[in-house]
C-alpha cells in the first residue's frame, strides 16, 4: 500500500508505522484464515465418516434437532466472544448446508453400490 491507495490523500511521517501496523495485522490474519482452512478440514473429516455412517444405517442427512441445539449452543458462545450471535449462525448454517450436500451424495453413492452388488448376485445367483 502506498499514500496513493490509502484513500486519504494524505501522506506524512506516520506512513512507515502505519504501513508496518497494516502489515502486523495482516499477519495475523492471515494465520488465522490459514487456522479457520485447516478447523474447517478437519470438520469435513469428520462429517464425511458421520455421512458413511448415516448412508450404511438408512438415516437421514439432516437433523434438524442437532442444528437447533448446535445453533442455541453458538449463539451463547458467540455472545460471550462478542462476535454477532446472527453472523454465528449464518456461518454454521451456510456450513451445514454444504455437510448435508455431501451426505446426500454420499447416500446416493452407498445406494448405487449396493444396486451394483445386488445385481451382481442375481446374475451369479
Ligand atoms: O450431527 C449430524 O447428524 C451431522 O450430520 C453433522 C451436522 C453438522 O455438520 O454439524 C450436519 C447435518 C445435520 O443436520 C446436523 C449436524
Amino acid at each position: 500500500m502506498t499514500p496513493s491507495n490509502t484513500g486519504t490523500g494524505r501522506s506524512g511521517a506516520g506512513d512507515t508505522a502505519v504501513l508496518a501496523e497494516l502489515q502486523r495485522l495482516r499477519e495475523s490474519i492471515d494465520n488465522i484464515d490459514a487456522a479457520v482452512v485447516h478447523m474447517l478440514a478437519e470438520r469435513f473429516k469428520c462429517t464425511q465418516q458421520v455421512g458413511h455412517l448415516k448412508a450404511e444405517h438408512q438415516l437421514p442427512p439432516a437433523d434438524p434437532d442437532r442444528e437447533a441445539q448446535q445453533i442455541a449452543r453458538l449463539r451463547t458462545l458467540a455472545e460471550s466472544a462478542h462476535l454477532d450471535p446472527a453472523f454465528a449462525e449464518k456461518l454454521l448454517n451456510f456450513i451445514v448446508a454444504e455437510v448435508i450436500r455431501h451426505h446426500e451424495r454420499i447416500a446416493e453413492e452407498v445406494v448405487a453400490a449396493e444396486d451394483t452388488t445386488a445385481g451382481v448376485s442375481r446374475a451369479t445367483g
